[in-house]
């Protein structure tokens, strides 16, 4: 939707090959934690490579209102002068996270150790997301809240004047969840201990470390239990954010399915907490190579190579390796209808309370355009019809979800006829550029 809330229908048509190099945008989750970290930092901050996109900017306003001060230079230089943990002044303003599930969770996280009180709110899809899983931590460390009925926002959260540290084992697979648990603990005396069952991503504990807080994971047999001392002084930094994998996902996919395509996308980090989905492309047989495989800041970056792959076959994906391609489970999909045989994904009930139910949102609109779609609580299969098969023409509904309607619009690109999603406008939450990006590589999209 656009800034004033009016659908803008995109229609992406089949397309010729796509070729080229496609420079996706800065990761937004490294870029939520620049801004959130720098903001409880003393000092400066300098951010290169941010993610421009209105989840992150919305944290930023966030930030300000906490009183950070924050400035951009025109190159796209980003500037946090910190106020410190503990520092926070009460916003005079509703915090209003948009559509930004990571924002909102991170920030109630960030404040639910402070003297004061503050009520967020999100747009429609944000106010039906669940937040008692990080109310229910917080309210351990002596922070209250009271939202609308089954723990919805808005929501305002009163922060613990007295807070205590706590030890926290993590039921859902939540990097959002643990974050936030994580950043409330930096404001708490002593340690705080959060145990995660399944590994999920690790960007909260690495950026922790680098802000200069005292930090250690190990694994136990309860699971990965981090430990965090309370109360330091983070120090300012310098950050470069890598580009996100999640974006890159998308021209990754576009160029696995459309006929002749070959598109390098550089410098993409391959934490492994982040990777499945290359991982499971490649177990399918797409013709996806990493080149000038490196390491940068600690962690394994590479050139991701995609090109026009016939002989993918449907697999079961590990359940084991959700978390690690959470957001990518949509596109997947798309690619799973190209394949040969059935694609079975499971353990995935966590895609049932993103930007929207994106099992029902997938199988909704593949289904229009064609494809056999079955689902249970926590699984779903998509049927392949093979390469170029997928006969689309059908207009389908994207619940104000940027993955689902960046989904589509590349299945438009592989299918018979074209497909048009019913509102483009949530893409520029996470990837601004997608659509002159793709026309770049060869796409045919178009606002109808
Ligand atoms: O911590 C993060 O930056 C994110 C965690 C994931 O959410 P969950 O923690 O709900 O799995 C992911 O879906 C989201 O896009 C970003
Ligand atoms: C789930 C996502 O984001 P968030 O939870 O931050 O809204 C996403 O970007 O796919």
């Amino acid at each position: 939707m656009s800034a004033h809330g009016t659908p803008i229908p995109m229609t992406s048509r089949p397309c010729g090959p796509l070729n080229g190099e496609a420079h996706v945008p800065g990761d937004k989750s490294i870029s939520h934690r620049s801004l959130i970290l720098g903001a409880m930092s003393v000092g400066e901050t300098i951010v290169t490579g941010l993610l421009e996109g209105q989840d992150v900017l919305d944290t930023a306003k966030a930030m300000q209102a906490f009183g950070a001060d924050i400035t951009r230079d025109e190159d796209g230089t980003w500037h946090v002068y910190g106020v410190g943990v503990g520092g926070f002044a009460e916003p005079d303003q509703v915090i209003d996270c948009g559509n930004s599930g990571t924002g909102v969770r991170l920030i109630m996280g960030c404040m639910a150790t402070s003297d004061m009180a503050v009520t967020f709110t999100g747009d429609a899809s944000l106010n039906k997301r669940p937040m008692a899983r990080v109310t229910d931590p917080l309210a351990l460390f002596g922070a209250q809240s009271v939202g609308r009925s089954g723990g919805r926002l808005p929501m305002t959260v009163v922060g613990a004047a007295d807070p205590v540290p706590v030890r926290y084992v993590v039921p859902v697979p939540s990097a959002q969840v643990k974050s936030a648990v994580l950043l409330a603990g930096l404001n708490a005396p002593g340690q705080t201990v959060v145990i995660e069952k399944e590994a999920t991503r690790d960007h909260t504990e690495r950026m922790l470390a680098g802000f200069g807080a005292e930090i250690s994971v190990v694994d136990t047999p309860e699971g990965r239990e981090i430990t965090l001392t309370g109360q330091p002084e983070l120090s300012a930094q310098t950050i470069v954010v890598p580009r996100d994998p999640s974006s890159a996902a998308f021209p990754v996919c576009a160029a696995l399915i459309v006929p002749g395509s070959d598109v390098l996308v550089p410098n993409i980090g391959l934490n492994p907490t982040r990777a499945g989905l290359f991982e499971t492309l490649r177990d399918m047989g797409a013709d996806l190579t990493y080149e000038n495989l490196r390491e940068e800041g600690g962690e394994p970056v590479a050139d991701l190579r995609a090109r026009y792959s016939t002989n993918m076959r449907g697999i079961e994906v590990p359940p084991a390796r959700a978390a690690s391609m959470i957001d990518e489970y949509p596109v997947l999909s798309v690619v799973a209808a190209h394949a040969t045989g059935r694609t079975v994904m499971r353990g995935v009930k966590e895609l049932r309370v993103k930007e929207c139910d994106r099992i029902d949102a997938m199988a909704k609109g593949l289904r229009a355009c064609g494809v056999t779609v079955d689902e249970g609580p926590d699984w779903w299969e998509v049927e392949g019809m093979g390469p170029g098969a997928m006969p689309g023409g059908a207009t389908v509904e994207v619940f104000l979800d940027h993955r689902i309607a960046m989904s589509f619009l590349v299945a438009g690109m592989a299918a018979k006829t074209a497909i048009t999603v019913e509102d483009g406008g949530p893409i520029a939450t996470s990837f601004p550029i997608f659509e002159g990006l793709m026309a770049d590589l060869g796409a045919d999209l178009v606002k109808a």
